[in-house]
């Protein structure tokens, strides 16, 4: 089993748990009491870079990374550098988040917020958006083509924005077919966990020129970023390198507006 069945695994798990708790029929009803979804992608194509900084404690490839007492302290810092958009990961085995974490958050920037988790179902995107989420992230290494579709399809609907993010050239069609506006390029194999950041290069030219590309994963400061924006990415996803910084509002400031 590679690392990503076992996440997703685990992920099925604690939704089935959820699921449980609380009804669809009682999720959609707290739709009505969530903040209308804001849109990202204005800010994202905006010329010079743009910065998607993520609030995460740990991962299974790293380890702890930062204890993160206060996720909105952090978004609120974000929010000052300039971040277009906040991710918040709320995957709890192995990355020590939750939906509680999103919904501080949410409720201290206006700031369109990712909610980064291993979507496989319906639930979960009701369950981003009743937090007060405004885009998701789905992943085509971890959904067939009618799940990601029919993921796709409910999100619009839902107002959500979906970030759809490929690692291979066949992911990187799939996406493309899809018609996805926002395709984010994990330079981490999730199978193996190895980085490889000759990974968006390579396949940032399969993309039409009428999408929005983020570059995800390994990325420490503004010198990536220049060469990942020179490679055609507009937006930048970082974690690491932001929740290890000790003055994060000042490091994204550094990563936005990055040109060629
Ligand atoms: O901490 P980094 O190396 O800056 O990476 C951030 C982000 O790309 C990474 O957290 C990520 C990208 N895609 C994912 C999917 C699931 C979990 C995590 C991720």
């Amino acid at each position: 089993m590679s690392v990503l069945d076992d996440i997703v695994a685990g992920v099925r798990e604690d939704l089935a748990a959820r699921q449980s708790e609380v009804s669809v029929a009682d999720l959609r009803a707290q739709l009505a009491d969530a903040p209308a979804p804001r849109d990202p992608m204005p800010h994202f194509r905006r010329p010079g870079s743009s910065v998607i900084a993520e609030v995460k404690r740990r991962s299974p490839s790293k380890g702890d990374l930062a204890d993160i007492p206060d996720p909105a302290a952090l978004a609120t810092e974000y929010a000052a550098g300039g971040a277009a958009a906040i991710s918040v990961l709320t995957e709890q085995r192995r990355f020590g988040g939750s939906l509680n974490d999103l919904r501080a958050v949410r409720a201290a920037v206006d700031t369109p917020i990712l909610r980064k988790d291993f979507i496989v179902g319906d639930y979960q995107l009701l369950e981003a958006r009743a937090a007060g989420a405004d885009l998701v992230l789905l992943m085509a290494s971890v959904l067939g083509d009618d799940d990601l579709r029919r993921l796709f399809d409910v999100a619009t609907e839902l107002g959500l924005t979906s970030l759809v993010e490929v690692h291979d050239e066949a992911e990187t069609e799939r996406a493309v077919a899809l018609g996805a506006e926002l395709i984010g390029v994990n330079a981490r194999n999730l199978k193996t966990l190895a980085v490889d950041n000759d990974t968006f290069g390579r396949l940032a030219p399969l993309v039409p020129s009428d999408r929005v590309l983020v570059a995800e994963s390994g990325i420490s400061g503004p010198t990536d970023v220049k060469r990942f924006v020179a490679e055609g990415a507009r937006v930048v996803l970082v974690g690491e390198a932001l929740v290890k910084d000790g003055a994060p509002r000042e490091a994204v400031a550094a990563m936005t507006g990055v040109e060629a």
